[in-house]
């Protein structure tokens, strides 16, 4: 054998997706995430921390029984990956079942994505984000945008398709260019109204049809802060739950340091502002969110989203170019 694991579970995978018969056996060994009207279910471990809770189907048959419901109702579920060990993984919607029966059954409880997301950690966190987004997906593509009928869905869930007009559509996710812009030894961060009190982000924007990478974030930059950056380097791209599948493509980007005066549209944002490397170290040092009831301080988004990775390569960055600089 001459595949190294990856590509042993990556060919099983591709099978699982296009093969329905192989899909429906790979049901059979499966290890299933529950969500309940979009809510992931997470199990409290011994040591207190959640988890995502992971059923095998025997597991889930055993459940669905307990709370009235056929053992079938397994099929409907979605394929999302394999662990490390080819045990394949789906998410399924129980949302038409009893939230607390379940929950109690399954000694875990549905918490909304939102929280869920920051109380699990790593690749949990990833996992759980795509399940609901396929499950999302699926709910709201049911039927056919040109002849109304309804649409069907493969086995694993891959696709779906409209037998009346032919048309096959598959999950989606929107791209979206974030950019971290930089003035030589300041970063530029903004705030939209509804982030929580505090926290300041990479300046971020929905691609247009038809734009480049490269022409969306000249783009946003030009619409938000009403600058024109150069200089744009990928750093790195990730799939992004909220408020729908988002596909965020990050970047750094400098503008020209006699040119940083910025005007905002304060349409999409309540403020921008230059930040130093000073104040950046201290807000990476700092727990996420105030403490309830004091004034906001200022914080950056949390390490698992794709901003605060370019926050922290720019901190790293700086801290180079003073070494060299002989500053400290
Ligand atoms: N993971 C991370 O580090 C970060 C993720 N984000 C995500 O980036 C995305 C874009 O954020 P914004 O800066 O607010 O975008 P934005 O600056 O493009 O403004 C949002 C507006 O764009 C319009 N729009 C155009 N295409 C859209 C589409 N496909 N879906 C929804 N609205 C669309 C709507 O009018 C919407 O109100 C969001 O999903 C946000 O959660 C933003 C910052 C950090
Ligand atoms: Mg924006």
């Amino acid at each position: 054998r001459s595949c190294s694991g990856y590509v042993s579970r990556t060919r099983y995978l591709m099978r699982l997706r296009e093969d329905d018969e192989a899909c429906r056996e790979a049901l059979r060994s499966g290890n299933f995430l529950l969500y309940h009207k979009l809510a992931p279910l997470l199990q409290k471990t011994n040591s207190g921390v959640y988890k995502l809770a992971c059923l095998k189907t025997s597991d889930l048959e055993h459940v669905l029984e307990k709370v009235g419901k056929d053992k079938h109702f397994v099929n409907e579920s979605f394929l999302l990956g394999c662990t490390d060990k080819s045990e394949p993984q789906f998410s399924l919607e129980v949302g038409d079942l009893d939230r607390s029966a379940l929950e109690q059954e399954c000694r875990g409880m549905f918490v909304d994505l939102r929280k869920a997301f920051f109380m699990i950690t790593g690749p949990e966190s990833a996992l759980v984000a795509k399940g609901q987004a396929l499950l999302r997906w699926h709910q709201t593509n049911g039927f056919c945008s040109a002849t109304g009928q309804p649409t069907v869905r493969n086995q694993s869930g891959s696709f779906r398709v409209c037998h009346s007009s032919g048309v096959t559509y598959y999950p989606k996710m929107a791209p979206v260019a974030i950019v971290l812009v930089s003035d030589g030894s300041r970063c530029l961060l903004a705030r939209q109204a509804m982030f929580p009190p505090g926290m300041y982000s990479a300046l971020s924007g929905f691609c247009d049809m038809g734009e480049s990478l490269e022409e969306a974030l000249h783009r946003e930059v030009a619409e938000e802060v009403g600058l024109e950056v150069e200089n744009l380097q990928y750093s790195g791209s990730q799939h992004w739950p909220f408020p729908q599948s988002s596909f965020m493509l990050a970047c750094h980007a400098t503008v020209n340091p006699d040119k940083t005066q910025v005007n905002i549209d304060t349409a999409e944002l309540e403020d921008a502002r230059w930040f130093s490397f000073e104040e950046i170290t201290e807000a990476l040092q700092k727990p996420p969110r105030n403490p309830k009831g004091e004034p906001p301080v200022f914080w950056v988004p949390p390490p698992y989203a794709i901003a605060n990775q370019l926050i922290q390569e720019w901190a790293n960055q700086q801290q180079l170019s003073r070494k060299r600089h002989g500053l400290k």
